[in-house]
């Protein structure tokens, strides 16, 4: 790029970072050491309710918090952080070699566009379940069943590189789960309650490199944007940079780094699930000149065939749905296209039609 900043990146005025900043009293910090989820049973509500009411709030509040002593060991977190940043590092015509395309979305990314300006970053996206199989129904009978199948582009360098991301993506898929449990007993459900959506889940995480930017001011490492799934689970590195918008009054509140900790966010999903008693939280990524940031999201998603719409338990006369049901393929089996599923999957928010 030369001198002259390249048109495709730059925001809108009323988008573009302010120059100060808000930190101050930043989103909820909450301490999971209550549960032991090393144990395969699932939690009992008796020893953890204030933790499952400190959920609760920061779900209603915020739809973002972060998380510590969350049992994700470290040095696996670390093993995938060098494996990414020895990634990111190569030249980019060894990177363009595991090159998303449109038939397959997974793979090394360059131009991403949040609402159509260009993110400052590149990224490398894996299915956790590998290969991803989609049935688009859970009938194994099912004469349409046709099974659609996504693969991760493994690069070859570095040589540890999949397996740094195949070993982390258990932990934090683990941790994952544990998070639903305690919001489903925040809303008052069962704890397995969302269990059974993950069988065939569509999980998965994205490795993110914004490098320095000369114009800070002006772009974005990734726009303002709420995530279409369930729930994310983030590995942000000690540089900083993103920002959540405060629900109480609009403000975009910068989210502290915190050694070894997670962000946690709502997604679309658990928006419709809850009918609107926690909400999808919009967010996004500010750039520096001096200092690259690494991040590592995490998307909980549920099988292709999953209709979601608000929980019937949720539900009564008082509460009535605010959402139609809507198939996360929302798609009927014929004339289905890998290019068509893809596109459903990258539409933020289409699935989500209020009455
Ligand atoms: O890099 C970050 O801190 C946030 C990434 C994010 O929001 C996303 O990828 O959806
Ligand atoms: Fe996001």
């Amino acid at each position: 790029m030369g001198e002259e900043v390249d048109t495709a990146f730059v925001q809108a005025p009323e988008h573009r970072p302010k120059s100060s900043v808000i930190v101050a009293e930043g989103i909820p910090l909450i301490d999971l050491s209550p549960i032991n989820y090393q144990n395969e049973d699932t939690l009992l509500d008796s020893s953890i309710e204030n933790l499952v009411k400190e959920i609760g709030s920061a779900c209603k509040k915020w739809g973002f918090f972060q998380v510590i002593n969350h049992k994700v060991p470290l040095d696996k977190r670390e093993r995938i952080e060098e494996a990414a940043k020895k990634f990111f590092a190569l030249g980019l015509e060894e990177k363009l070699k595991v090159r998303r395309d449109a038939v397959n979305v997974l793979g090394y990314f360059e131009a991403e566009h949040t609402k159509n300006v260009r993110d400052w970053k590149e990224i490398y996206d894996f299915n956790v379940q590998e290969p991803t199989f989609i049935p688009p129904s859970d009938e194994p009978d099912d004469e349409e069943n046709v099974q659609f199948q996504w693969d991760n582009r493994w690069p070859q360098n570095p040589p540890e590189f999949k397996e740094a991301c195949q070993e982390y993506a258990q932990e934090v898929e683990k941790l994952a789960y544990k998070l639903m449990e305690l919001v489903a007993l925040s809303l008052g459900l069962v704890p397995n309650r969302f269990r059974g959506y993950f069988t065939h889940n569509t999980s998965n995480i994205r490795l993110n490199h914004y490098p320095a930017c000369p114009y800070p001011h002006l772009a974005l490492g990734l726009g303002r944007h709420k995530d279409t799934g369930v729930l994310t689970v983030l590995a942000q590195d000690d540089t900083g940079g993103l920002e959540v918008r405060r629900k109480s009054d609009g403000e975009w509140i910068r989210v502290k780094p915190i050694f070894n900790s997670f962000i946690i966010n709502v997604g679309d999903m658990i928006q419709v699930w809850s009918n609107d008693a926690y909400e999808s939280v919009e967010h996004r990524v500010m750039v520096n000149s001096e200092k690259d940031r690494f991040s590592i999201p995490f998307f909980l998603k549920p099988a292709l065939y999953t209709d979601v719409k608000p929980l019937e338990e949720l539900l009564d006369d008082r509460n009535p749905p605010i959402y139609r049901p809507v198939n996360w393929g929302a798609i009927k089996v014929d004339g289905v296209d890998f290019e068509q599923l893809n596109l459903l999957l990258k539409v933020p928010s289409s699935y989500m039609f209020p009455l």
